[in-house]
């Protein structure tokens, strides 16, 4: 099966993450693995995904579930072996999939045989310099920085650690157990880009690259967004362009819509194809309760022009806390009381908890924020077993509670493994709810009504209608705050979405003066509603009812 040829594939693409350790178990160890993935990828291409992106799957100690980088040449030994990537990845190709991973510049795990070396000191017993002392940020007082904020503000207090072996302290953004690389030091920018050109020259289709801002600290700021930063992701760019064009960066930058619009550089000094749209995520969520869709335009409307190669990644969920960064004080005390009653749903700057419990798993509610996500401007990525409804685990400790075995079936483990539940990585969920014995694949595929079948047909009608990926954005004025509204527009088509974000039926007149004499049809082309008339456009929507439509 063909991919798409053009090198700008990702932005008619919808993305599918998932985490290899707990998708599909092959060989009943009760840990996923790539056997067990590369034998569900027709599942994903049947759901219409079109590109996977991978959690880190080097080995790690997991004390970040593998965003702390023990090897970055390396399959972690439970999830297989560098063929089983090969195979995994030639399948995958084979069904017109593509697949990206995940690129941890920013730091390694403490266990990484760099740091280990690194902390032998800056001079070797030789009198000789230790070239590795210098792959890590030290400091003799821990001192330095302290504009720096701290990000997961529930396990650490600085972000300096005293290393007893040297006796001096070594940077980190993130857990102590997770040292940030020297970007000043020209060896380290060598070794990451050395480590991207191995799994692209295996043909990996790009990278997913993990926490950009943080790659260079500089005293008097608070060592994020940095020029000299900027200045080495470009130079990852042009790696990327000049020896394997076609190929995917995405940047991880949980910034403000002027800071994260700058990782995609400009048209003649190129950085990322794609960043995630962090600013709109959480005010989807808050739109919801608080019946009023400003802030969803508010942003939008703030977000900076980018290059033409640039393409927003759009998201309503990942593995992480839903992310309360990118909102106002009062926003985020907002949205704690609102998503997140019970204190074990918080964690750091943020609530982890999944889509559907976020969503008091009301089918109407995940339906109307999965098709604004399908609709705005940007590439949808989903998260695995979202597209089911699955639950999440609070007993299970830090971000894991989201990470729980893909339920498949209501057989033993939830058809994620051949292993006891008491013997699989996480536990499979087995609640009467969201448990796999309620919420699982197999039934969902053999009902017509279900969510899997929803998503699926929603995502084929979005790949039916090109302006859903490549149309300009346009909001249409609604005299009803609670109704969102807006148009894609292309050459070839224009498209309406109207989104009703309240809890009851609502009445609204839309500003359709630019499309005066046009009938807007749905987009199955099921149902033709009155013309547009004088401009003036009354509509009537039920509780949480959306509509995609054709401006015929
Ligand atoms: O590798 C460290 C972490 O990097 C990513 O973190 C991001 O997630 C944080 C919340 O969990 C967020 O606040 C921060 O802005 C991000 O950089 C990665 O997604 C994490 O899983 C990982 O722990
Ligand atoms: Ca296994």
């Amino acid at each position: 099966m063909s991919q798409s040829t053009s090198p700008e594939w990702y932005k008619s693409a919808v993305f599918y993450e998932l985490s290899v350790r707990t998708f599909a178990d092959g060989n009943g160890d009760g840990k996923g693995d790539f056997p067990g993935l590369t034998s569900r990828l027709d599942y994903l291409k049947n759901l219409g995904v079109d590109c996977l992106w991978l959690l880190p799957w080097y080995p790690s100690p997991l004390r970040d579930d593998g965003y702390d980088v023990a090897d970055y040449v390396g399959i972690h030994p439970d999830l297989g072996t560098l063929e089983d990537f090969k195979v995994f990845l030639r399948e995958a190709h084979a069904r017109g999939l593509r697949v990206i991973g995940d690129l941890v510049t920013n730091h390694t795990s403490s266990d990484h045989p760099w740091f280990q070396a690194a902390r032998r000191g800056p001079t070797l017993p030789d009198g000789s310099p230790n070239l590795y002392h210098d792959y890590y940020v030290w400091s003799g007082t821990g001192q330095e920085y302290p504009e720096a904020r701290i990000i997961f503000t529930d396990t650490e207090t600085s972000n300096w650690t005293l290393d007893e072996q040297t006796g001096r302290y070594y940077w980190h953004r993130f857990f102590s157990s997770q040292p940030d690389l020297n970007y000043d030091n020209p060896a380290v920018v060598e070794e990451l880009l050395s480590a991207a050109r191995f799994w692209l020259d295996l043909g990996l289709d790009g990278f997913r690259v993990d926490a950009v801002p943080y790659l260079i600290e500089r005293e008097g700021t608070n060592c994020e967004n940095l020029p000299e930063t900027h200045a080495i992701l470009k130079t990852m760019r042009r790696m990327v362009d000049q020896d394997y064009p076609g190929r995917l960066l995405l940047a991880e930058a949980n910034q403000w819509p002027e800071d994260v619009a700058e990782y995609y550089g400009t048209e003649a000094e190129p950085e990322f194809h794609m960043c995630f749209n962090f600013p709109v995520m959480p005010r989807l969520y808050m739109s919801l309760k608080k019946e009023d869709t400003s802030s969803i335009r508010e942003i939008m409307d703030r977000l900076p022009a980018i290059p033409s190669f640039g393409q927003w990644a759009t998201f309503l969920r990942n593995h992480d806390e839903l992310t309360l960064e990118m909102v106002t004080d009062e926003e985020r005390a907002f949205m704690y009381a609102s998503y997140a009653p019970d204190p074990r749903m918080r964690i750091n700057v943020g609530i982890r908890r999944r889509l559907a419990p976020l969503l008091d798993n009301d089918r109407r509610r995940i339906e109307l924020l999965n098709s604004v996500l399908l609709a705005l401007p940007g590439s949808p990525i989903l998260y695995y077993g979202d597209e089911i409804g699955m639950g999440d685990d609070l007993s299970l400790g830090d971000r894991n509670g989201v990470r729980t075995p893909m339920q498949w079936n209501a057989g033993l483990s939830g058809g994620f493994s051949s292993a006891l539940p008491s013997d699989c990585f996480f536990p499979p969920i087995h609640d009467p709810v969201y448990g796999f014995g309620r919420v699982n694949v197999q039934s969902q595929e053999q009902d017509p009504s279900s969510l899997l079948r929803w998503t699926a047909r929603q995502l084929e009608l979005r790949r039916q209608h090109p302006a859903f990926a490549h149309g300009d954005l346009h909001f249409v004025d609604s005299d009803n705050p609670a109704i969102l509204a807006f148009t894609r527009t292309t050459p070839d088509e224009t498209l309406l979405i109207v989104s009703n974000f309240a809890a009851n039926a609502q009445a609204c007149t839309l500003d359709l003066s630019a499309h005066q004499g046009r009938t807007p049809v749905t987009v199955s082309g099921a149902s033709h509603l009155p013309p547009v008339a004088d401009g003036r456009y009354p509509l009537v929507m039920g509780k949480y009812d959306y509509y995609w439509l054709r401006l015929n």
